[in-house]
């Protein structure tokens, strides 16, 4: 049996760890084949983003003609679009992407607005509405919300609010918040639950965020049903999480690991 092809619409981190680098590896790892639309390329490692060059919008739909005119593919993940052109331009594609995961990619690690509030609008006006799956982070709610996001009640408000754009499902991820317990809520058909997994202790974080929207959307791929998808994600992040652990890769955040099948 062959796989399923999956697609990510997504900046390249030549550190590795995040971006469409971390895509592809949690794509092998959860059984499908990837293809990879680049949107911007940045100069980063484990420690800092020092440069963003971004590809022009027109090269942006290039990509995208070349990948949907002849790969057949059955999911897509968006990260760093970067512009608001660029979020435009993929949003006039989103009504024939199907299974659409969109990770708003909005902000750095240390919550500094990465973009122009104009992409944010493109995003909330252009992408969500065509999205199976939302996932921003704390910040990224935050932000796009006008909300301070401090409580599990907080997250769930934000969550209902997101789902007014017309988002299938929103998850606003809670890693950014250090507890006993990762935490993030999911709005899905009218009501919001929470996603727990242990929280890992490891500064290897680099790329939690890609890898949950990309296993999300490999699964989605594989026909699993959006609800199932989200909690096998989030076991797998944590397994990820757990066998990088140990690791001491760059002087930053390193990258997640590599889980066995066996591991979530
Ligand atoms: N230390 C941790 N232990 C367990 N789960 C975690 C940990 N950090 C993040 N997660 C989980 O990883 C997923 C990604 O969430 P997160 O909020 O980290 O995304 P992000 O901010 O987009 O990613 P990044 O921190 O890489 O920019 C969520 O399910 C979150 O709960
Ligand atoms: C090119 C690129 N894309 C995305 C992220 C954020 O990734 P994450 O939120 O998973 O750390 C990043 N640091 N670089």
């Amino acid at each position: 049996m062959q796989p399923a092809t999956v697609l990510t619409i997504a900046g390249s981190d030549s550190g590795g760890g995040a971006g469409l680098q971390a895509d592809l590896k949690a794509f092998a790892l959860n059984g499908v084949f990837g293809t990879s639309v680049v949107t911007v390329l940045t100069a980063q490692n484990s420690a800092e983003i020092r440069a963003i060059e971004k590809v022009p919008a027109a090269f942006v739909t290039a990509q995208l003609d070349a990948v949907l005119a002849d790969l057949p593919v059955a999911a897509v993940k968006t990260g760093m679009l970067a512009s608001e052109e660029t979020v435009r331009a993929v949003a006039g594609y989103a009504p024939r992407l199907p299974n659409l995961v969109v990770d708003p990619v909005l902000v750095n690690s240390d919550g500094v607005q990465l973009f122009p509030s104009t992409v944010d609008s493109a995003y909330l006006e252009g992408l969500f509405p065509h999205a199976a799956v939302i996932t921003p982070n704390l910040r990224e709610a935050s932000l796009l919300t006008g909300r301070k996001i401090i409580s599990d009640d907080d997250m769930a408000a934000a969550a209902t609010e997101l789902a007014a754009t017309g988002a299938g499902c929103v998850v606003v991820k809670g890693g950014g918040r250090p507890g006993i317990e990762a935490v993030d809520a999911v709005w899905h058909e009218g009501s919001v639950r929470f996603l727990r997994s242990p929280w890992v202790g490891t500064r290897n974080n680099h790329g939690t965020g890609c890898t949950f929207a990309a296993t999300t959307a490999a699964l989605l791929a594989q026909r699993v049903p959006v609800q199932d998808a989200l909690d096998r994600a989030k076991r797998y992040v944590q397994a990820a999480l757990e066998r990088g652990a140990a690791w001491q890769i760059g002087s930053g955040h390193g990258p997640l690991g590599w889980p066995t099948a066996t591991d979530h």
